[in-house]
């Protein structure tokens, strides 16, 4: 067992699993966005490797950038409040926007994203999550593309954390109880 699994309680979504949810849906990002030049921003730090395995699976031109929000504080709640930490440095008046995500929960997050992409004017602005927990929905938003529907539990791995921790598993999956207690 390798170190970091024996905190999991059980695997969730396996490395292979989110290999096939790149390629099928960058097979349909591909379609949709052939000769748009879209600018395809993550939303950091939890978007990461999904970001990057799904941007190689869309075969078209495209313009990658970079924001950092957080909304979640130190454990499995979140604060409701959205924190722009890094925003954009370019003008995306006319440009067509495509949010990558890791999880859309209570959808605080992507409703002020595109809310505000759409008040600076963007030509589009499309949402693609790899997670999509519908039940946790406190907002009304819907992503336009997702990889997989998740039950109403906290979440680790392939970018997302417990307290910064679990990033960097390969798999998504549920932690034991006993790693919230420490
Ligand atoms: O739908 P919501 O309830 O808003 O939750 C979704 C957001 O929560 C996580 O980010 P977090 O704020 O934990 O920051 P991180 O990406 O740095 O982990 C995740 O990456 C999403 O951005
Ligand atoms: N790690 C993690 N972050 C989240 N942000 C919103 N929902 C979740 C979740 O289930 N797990």
């Amino acid at each position: 067992m390798k170190n970091l699994d024996q905190y999991i309680e059980k695997v969730l979504y396996s490395e292979e699993e989110i290999k096939q949810a790149a390629k099928r849906l960058g097979a349909i990002l591909t379609k949709d966005y052939e000769g748009k030049n879209p600018l395809v921003i993550a939303v950091l730090k939890g978007a990461v490797p999904w970001f990057a395995d799904l941007t190689r699976e869309i075969d078209t031109h495209l313009e990658m950038d970079f924001m950092v929000v957080s909304s979640y504080h130190g454990g499995t709640s979140s604060s409701g409040e959205v924190k722009i930490l890094k925003d954009l440095d370019t003008n995306v008046e006319g440009r067509d926007i495509l949010f990558v995500e890791d999880i859309i929960d209570t959808g605080r997050t992507l409703r002020y994203l595109v809310d505000l992409f759409k008040y600076r004017q963007a030509n589009s602005v499309k949402i693609v999550t790899l997670l999509d927990k519908p039940e946790g929905r406190e907002v009304e938003i819907e992503a336009d593309y997702v990889g997989f529907n998740v039950p109403n539990e906290f979440v680790v791995g392939y970018g997302l954390d417990y307290d910064e921790n679990f990033r960097n598993l390969g798999y998504v999956g549920v932690l034991k109880e006993e790693v919230y207690k420490k």
